[in-house]
């Protein structure tokens, strides 16, 4: 069989009164989540993948073939870290040591992540000498979550490695994700029901509901479908990439610019010039004239071209997709405004922003 970049995983298992029939190809790098309510199958596919779960298909990682329909490599043998939801930590040993032990299993030519570097990603420099049992939650995950990059896998699963953490400990740990999301060239799989976890982290999304693949794609363009198979249209909204272009600390307003436009955010203290963010714009916050007015109080007016309207989501409700440069948006406007505006593919509108959100 041939196998090329990128992750291919097919799988079909049953449990009683359950069925797992996915075919996917996700990308070689970046993190993709996998998203779905309770019980639609995230955690059995990513036991598919990692052969902890029998399950007839294929799994090949980046040009190395785990699984075919003639065999089958057992989950030892996969180069792959799987962190859970409840980190088991070796309890006697110190945080340095727990690390070692996943960095010395590694034969010395396969290691490609060193100590020092892991510990850097991961703010561990001042736990090094601690025991597991006096450490928090976050902290114990991160260690999880070091030790198990220290074993410099192919392929990183994770399953709802924040579910078990309060709020404040999910905040403390995100910016680390972050950073090993941007410092690690491996594909991390991160299974999640939070939305606000998927929109902060993930660059790809496969949408799983009883079973199946409802929706896959690149984060930003998935979000932006105007037929919403997430069942998300009251929330339905985009997220898009942006860089800090100017601060303007009069008025606590900083510019964002994004591939096709600006949008000005309020500002914070964190915020600083030339720092990538991500935003959210909620549907329900997008309205469109067709005019530049300049008369009204909202900030953000950009040019933009409607792409595709759905008119059939909710009684009198329809989803405008627009297109401002390469950077899709969505607008939920009632079906009667659609009409009176005429709106059309292609015509040239004006997108009123009413509010943006930073994605933390
Ligand atoms: N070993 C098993 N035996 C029988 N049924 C199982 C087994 N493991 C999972 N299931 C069932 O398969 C379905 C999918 O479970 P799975 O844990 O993969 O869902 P999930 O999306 O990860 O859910 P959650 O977000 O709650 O962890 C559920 O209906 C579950 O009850």
């Amino acid at each position: 069989m041939t196998v090329g970049p990128g992750i291919k995983a097919r799988f079909q298992c049953r449990y009683p009164g359950f069925e797992l029939a996915v075919d996917l190809k996700l990308p070689g790098s970046g993190v993709t989540a996998l998203f779905g309510h309770s019980g639609c199958g995230k955690t059995t596919l990513l036991r598919c993948m990692a052969g902890l779960q029998r399950a007839a298909g294929t799994m090949s990682v980046n040009g190395d073939c785990w699984q075919n329909d003639t065999q089958t490599r057992p989950v030892h043998h996969r180069p792959l870290a799987y962190v859970f939801q409840e980190t088991s930590l070796f309890p006697h040993l110190t945080v340095r040591k727990n690390l070692l032990y996943g960095y010395r299993r590694t034969p010395k030519a396969n290691r490609r992540i060193q100590m020092d570097q892991a510990i850097q990603w991961l703010g561990l420099e001042h736990l090094l000498d601690r025991m597991p049992g006096g450490l928090s939650g976050g902290e114990r995950q991160r260690v999880a979550i070091g030790r198990a990059i220290l074993t410099s896998p192919n392929l990183l699963l994770m399953d709802e490695p924040l579910a078990a953490l309060d709020q404040a400990s999910k905040q403390e740990i995100m910016p680390y994700l972050e950073s090993l999301r941007d410092s690690l060239s491996l594909p991390i799989i991160y299974v999640s029901h939070s939305a606000a976890e998927v929109a902060r982290l993930a660059d790809h999304i496969v949408m799983m509901d009883r079973g199946r693949v409802v929706a896959e794609g690149p984060l930003q363009e998935t979000l932006a479908r105007t037929d919403q198979p997430f069942g998300l249209e009251e929330d339905a909204g985009v997220i898009l990439n942006a860089t800090v272009r100017e601060m303007e600390p009069n008025w606590h307003l900083a510019r964002a610019e994004f591939e096709g436009g600006h949008l000005w955010i309020r500002s914070r203290d964190s915020l600083h010039q030339g720092q990538r963010i991500r935003l959210q714009v909620l549907a329900r916050d997008v309205s469109i004239a067709l005019k530049e007015h300049s008369d009204q109080s909202i900030q953000n007016l950009i040019p933009a071209r409607v792409d595709e309207i759905a008119t059939d989501l909710s009684p009198g409700t329809a989803m405008v997709r627009l297109v401002a440069g390469n950077t899709p948006f969505l607008a939920r406007l009632t079906s009667r405004s659609v009409e009176c505006l005429d709106l059309q593919p292609e015509r040239r509108v004006w997108m009123q922003v009413k509010s943006v959100a930073i994605v933390d």
